[in-house]
C-alpha cells in the first residue's frame, strides 16, 4: 500500500479546559478524496490548523506525506489550502489577491489567471472580493488552494454556499483533481453536501474519532427506505403497524425504513391495498451520520 498523504497521529489541542480534538487518528490515503465529516464545533478546522502549523498541538502529531507543515521545504507546491471563504481583503479584486500571493508561491500572474479560469472566476478577476457572492469566494479560495499545483489540497467547508450547480461542479473538480493522482482533504458538516464527491470518510464527534472508512463500508451501515403512495393511507398505516414498520409521513405519501421494496409491495398486494408508487428511496446515511455523532436527528415528518 501506499504510504498515506496524511497522517494525524494522537493528535490532541486543548483550549483552556476544552479539549478541541481529542487524542485524533486516521490517515488519508493519496490520490482520493477523503471528507473530514462533525457537526458544528467538532473539532475539523482546528485539526485542519494543526495539519498547516497554524495552531500548535498539545500533543501528537499531523503529517503532509512524512513530515509537518512547518518542515515542507516549498510548502505551496506540496499542499494548497483553504480554510475560510470570507477571510479575503474586500477591497481587491480576486486577481490582485492571487498576485499578492503569487510571489511566495512561486508562481506568474499567467498562472493565477489560469486558476481562476479553472475555478469559473475568469469574468470576475477585476471585481472587488467585497462584491463577491459566498460561492464566489468559495472558488476564489479554491484558486488560492490550486495556485502552486499542489499534491495535497485541504479545504474547509468547500461546498458551504455553493448553489447545487456549484456542487455539482465541485464533485467534477475534485474527480479531475483525484484523477490526477492528487489528495484531496475536504471537511464539512453536512454529509449531503460531499457524499457524491468523496471516496472515504472520516467522521468525527466531540474532537473524538467516530469512523474512518471508504464511502461505501459507511453506507452498508445505513438503512434502506422506501416511499409509498398510496389512495389508503389508513390502510397502509394499519398494514404498517401490523408488520412493526417504522413510516414517516413524507410529501404526498410514506417513507418505510428498514425494509426493501418487495417486501413492502407483497405485503400491500396480500393486503388487497394499491399502491400508485413504490420506490427505493435509497440508503439514509444522513440518519446514520447524526446518530454517529450523537446529533439530534432533525423531524423529517411524523414518525408513526
Ligand atoms: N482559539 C480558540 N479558543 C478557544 N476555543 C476554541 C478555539 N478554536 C476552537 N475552539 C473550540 O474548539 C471546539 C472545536 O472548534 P472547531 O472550530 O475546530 O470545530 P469545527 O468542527 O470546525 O466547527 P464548524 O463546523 O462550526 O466550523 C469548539 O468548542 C470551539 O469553540
Amino acid at each position: 500500500m501506499n504510504s498515506p498523504a496524511i497522517t494525524i497521529d494522537g493528535l490532541t489541542k486543548r483550549f483552556g479546559a476544552v479539549a478541541a480534538v481529542d487524542d485524533l487518528s486516521f490517515t488519508v490515503a493519496p490520490g482520493r478524496v477523503t471528507g473530514f465529516l462533525g457537526p458544528n464545533g467538532s473539532g475539523k478546522t482546528t485539526t485542519l490548523r494543526m495539519l498547516l502549523g497554524l495552531v500548535e498541538p498539545t500533543a501528537g502529531r499531523a503529517l503532509i506525506g512524512d513530515r509537518p507543515y512547518r518542515q515542507i521545504r516549498r510548502p505551496a507546491q506540496e499542499v494548497g489550502a483553504a480554510l475560510e471563504a470570507s477571510s479575503f481583503h474586500p477591497g481587491r479584486t480576486g486577481l490582485w489577491h492571487l498576485k499578492a500571493l503569487a510571489p511566495q508561491v512561486g508562481v506568474s500572474t499567467a498562472r493565477c489567471r489560469e486558476v481562476l479560469d479553472f475555478v469559473g472566476l475568469t469574468e470576475a478577476a477585476d471585481r472587488r472580493v467585497g462584491g463577491y457572492s459566498m460561492g464566489m469566494r468559495q472558488r476564489l479560495g479554491l484558486a488560492t488552494a490550486l495556485l502552486g499545483d499542489p499534491r495535497v489540497i485541504i479545504l474547509d467547508e468547500p461546498a458551504n454556499g455553493l448553489d447545487p450547480q456549484g456542487i455539482v461542479w465541485l464533485r467534477g473538480l475534485f474527480r479531475s483533481l483525484a484523477h490526477e493522482g492528487r489528495t484531496a482533504l475536504l471537511s464539512s458538516h453536512v454529509l449531503a453536501e460531499v457524499r457524491s464527491t468523496v471516496d472515504d470518510v472520516v467522521v468525527i464527534s466531540n474532537g473524538r474519532l467516530v469512523r474512518a472508512s471508504t464511502l461505501t463500508e459507511f453506507e452498508d451501515l445505513a438503512v434502506h427506505a422506501v416511499r409509498v403512495r398510496t389512495p389508503s393511507p389508513a390502510s397502509f398505516v394499519a398494514l404498517a403497524r401490523e408488520r412493526d414498520w417504522r413510516i414517516e409521513d413524507a410529501p404526498g405519501g410514506f417513507r418505510v425504513h428498514g425494509v426493501d421494496t418487495a417486501t413492502v409491495g407483497s405485503a400491500a398486494f396480500g393486503a388487497g391495498i394499491e399502491l400508485h408508487e413504490l420506490t427505493d428511496a435509497g440508503a439514509d446515511l444522513e440518519t446514520v451520520f447524526l446518530h454517529l455523532t450523537g446529533s439530534p436527528t432533525p423531524s423529517m415528518g411524523a414518525v408513526r
